[in-house]
């Protein structure tokens, strides 16, 4: 089945706060969707909502038609989420920790090995994983470490990273060209970003028309990609890659 994500009207409110307001997207298979706001607009509690790590106040979260449940029920249907610190093991090696997250998903270890080595020279680690601590392999960033569910069976994947203080311009090619390769491989992806030229390399459409006001969040998420204008009013936006 081809992977459909779809959220429609989702709130978060924290502490009593409207921090996200009935946001409407849509990624199918295939594309790369960037959100993308200042600090506080609410990028992480959308991609939570996304990845079942926090059920919606608001709203519904469906994955190919069928609600997305908690975050077990997510990561069971493939659901990949990336945050932003990495979740790395720092006494573990990069290549150690990639190894960990496929083993425990049942990939026999011959091919696990096969696999991390091929996820960290894709990264520009290659060998050098195998020394590299989490401190040393950052700006690696996050994408490089899969599920062995998102790598079996490309579900959703949703990745707040690219923070541009972590990445350079290298690096942060590599990440979106493997969030690509993800896509290309039949996800849907969806990454959070403060880099405006991040966010740029994943070209887009606008999402489908907003069913309801907005309930403003403090700092809201705005648009933007090739040739975008970002909104000037408060407008949680999704896109999709072509
Ligand atoms: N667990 C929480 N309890 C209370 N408030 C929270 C909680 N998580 C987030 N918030 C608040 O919700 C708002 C949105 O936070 P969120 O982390 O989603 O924004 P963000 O766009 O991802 O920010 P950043 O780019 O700094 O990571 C912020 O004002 C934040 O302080």
């Amino acid at each position: 089945m081809s992977v459909l994500l779809e959220a429609s009207g989702v709130t978060v409110v924290h502490e009593g706060r409207t921090v996200l307001g009935g946001v409407d997207l849509r990624v199918p298979a295939g594309r790369v969707l960037a959100v993308t706001g200042p600090s506080g607009a609410g990028k992480t509690s959308l991609l939570w909502a996304l990845a079942g790590l926090r059920r919606p106040d608001a709203g519904t979260v469906v994955l190919d038609g069928e609600p997305l449940g908690d975050r077990d029920a997510a990561a069971g249907r493939g659901v990949v989420v990336v945050p932003q610190g990495n979740g790395l093991a720092s006494v573990l090696t990069a290549s150690e920790n990639v190894l960990v997250a496929l083993l425990a998903g049942s990939v026999p270890p011959a091919e696990a090995r096969a696999r991390a080595l091929a996820a960290l020279e894709s990264v520009g680690l290659g060998q050098a994983g195998h020394q590299a601590r989490r401190g040393g392999c950052r700006a690696a960033s996050s994408s490089a470490w899969p599920s062995p569910a998102g790598w079996r069976r490309p579900g959703g994947c949703c990745s707040p990273t690219s923070r541009p203080a972590r990445l350079d311009a290298t690096n942060r090619a590599r990440v979106v060209d493997l969030l690509r390769a993800e896509a290309a491989r039949g996800a849907a992806v969806v990454m959070a970003t403060h880099d405006p030229d991040a966010a740029a390399a994943c070209d887009g459409e606008p999402a489908p028309r907003r069913r309801r006001p907005a309930l403003a969040p403090p700092a809201a998420l705005t648009p933007c990609g090739a040739g975008r204008p970002t909104c000037e009013t408060p407008r949680p936006v999704a896109w999709c890659r072509r």
